[in-house]
């Protein structure tokens, strides 16, 4: 039997509500399988930092050194509540980027997946969904602007002023580079190079690095996109993209572009893919706290990053594809939380909870 702990991290605001449903499909993963996973529940965001004094405590940096996996929630407090909090301390910095720093998980794939026959959650008119949204970013989540020098003061004339530096080195453009061609290989072949080298030296060093990486994968072809234009692209024919690839903070914008047109950031998990098999999982938005406790947040985000773990770190393609299908069935059923199941939409709406059971459903009579 295979056996692998796995580090919950349920974070802030809606966290809690979404990972208590990716839990419970975990659960009916491991009665179905010869599998055992061992789930560790620590503090990790705002809410530890209240509890623990620290949004990062010690033993959850212990934690998920010696995780299998780590699975998490979103993390963040509203703009008036984290002035509660020192600005350094605050999760995202003292928190979400050291996570990605102590696994280098570099690699950060956000899919963005609307079959055609949900073309009404999206707010794109269903001849622009033409036969359905599917594309994935792939975006550098380790480096560049979030990462760089960062240095706040007052000069010797009393203006306050700041300086953040966009920071990459050819290894890591490399890097991300190769999961990207990767991955379009083994998709439809092209590969959409987001960036901004009219301006940015640092897509001038990322465009020729692609130049040397794309000479190992002839088979797939280049487009390049400026990133303001890709903005626009996405709306106006998102049916054009499969695989794009793009530095942190390019990619950080897009991805939440991605959720508005699907029709929800509900519908956005992700994978965040590290050296050494090192991983963690979380949906791609934040802790959503106009919502937060009011069961109406979609657990889609947290149950697909969760069936992209069984699929990228335990290697259970076929569990994860039925995880993939039970959520589809519940949206064919006409059933979605409150984000896609407006008045008039003729979508049934369900709870955070109720969702999560529907998924159960499906998975103990199909899966
Ligand atoms: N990886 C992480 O932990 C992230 C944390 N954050 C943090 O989250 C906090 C809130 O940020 P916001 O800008 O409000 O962005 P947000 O992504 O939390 O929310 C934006 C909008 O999307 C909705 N939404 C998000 N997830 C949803 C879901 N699963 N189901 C239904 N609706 C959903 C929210 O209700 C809200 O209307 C901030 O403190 C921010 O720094 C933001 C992004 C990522
Ligand atoms: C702190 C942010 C970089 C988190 C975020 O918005 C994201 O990962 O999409
Ligand atoms: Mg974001």
């Amino acid at each position: 039997m295979s056996k692998y702990k796995i580090a919950i991290l349920a974070g802030d605001g809606i966290g809690p509500e979404i990972m208590r449903e990716g839990v419970k499909v975990l659960k009916v993963i491991e009665q179905r399988n010869d599998v055992e996973f061992e789930l560790v529940e620590a503090p990790f965001g705002a809410s530890a930092y209240f509890s623990h004094g620290s949004s990062f405590p010690e033993q959850t940096q212990a934690l998920v050194d010696s995780a299998d996996a780590v699975v998490k929630g979103p993390i963040g407090l509203s703009h008036e509540e984290s002035k509660k909090i020192p600005v350094d301390q605050q999760p995202e910095r003292g928190a979400l980027l050291p996570l990605r720093k102590r696994l280098n998980t570099y690699a950060n794939f956000r899919p963005v997946y609307l079959p055609k026959s949900l073309a009404h959650f999206s707010p794109l008119k269903p001849e622009v969904v033409g036969e359905g949204i599917d594309l994935i970013m792939v975006r550098e989540l380790v480096g560049g602007l979030y990462f760089g020098h960062k240095e706040m003061g007052v000069d010797e004339n009393g203006v306050r002023y700041v300086r953040e530096q966009l920071e990459y080195d050819e290894n890591q453009i490399k890097a991300i580079l190769h999961e990207a061609f990767k991955l379009a290989g083994a998709r439809k072949k092209v590969l959409h190079n987001i960036h901004k080298s009219n301006v940015l030296k640092s897509s001038v060093l990322w465009n020729e690095v692609l130049e040397e990486v794309a000479q190992a994968y002839p088979e797939v072809n280049v487009v390049h996109t400026l990133v303001d234009a890709a903005a626009t692209a996405l709306c106006l024919n998102p049916g054009q993209f499969d695989v794009m690839v793009m530095e942190n903070m390019f990619g950080d914008i897009l991805s939440d572009q991605g959720g508005g047109i699907l029709g929800s950031l509900g519908l956005m998990p992700s994978a965040c893919l590290g050296t050494d098999g090192k991983a963690y999982y979380e949906p791609s938005h934040g802790s959503a706290p106009d919502i937060a406790g009011k069961q109406m947040a979609n657990p889609y985000s947290m149950i697909g990053s969760m069936a992209m773990m069984l699929e990228y770190s335990f290697g259970m393609q076929d569990e994860a594809k039925k995880v993939w299908q039970a959520m589809q069935s519940v949206f064919a059923d006409g059933y979605s939380t409150a984000d896609l199941s407006k008045p008039g939409s003729g979508v049934q709406m369900l709870s955070t909870e109720a969702f999560g059971d529907k998924v159960v459903e499906h998975l103990i009579k199909h899966g």
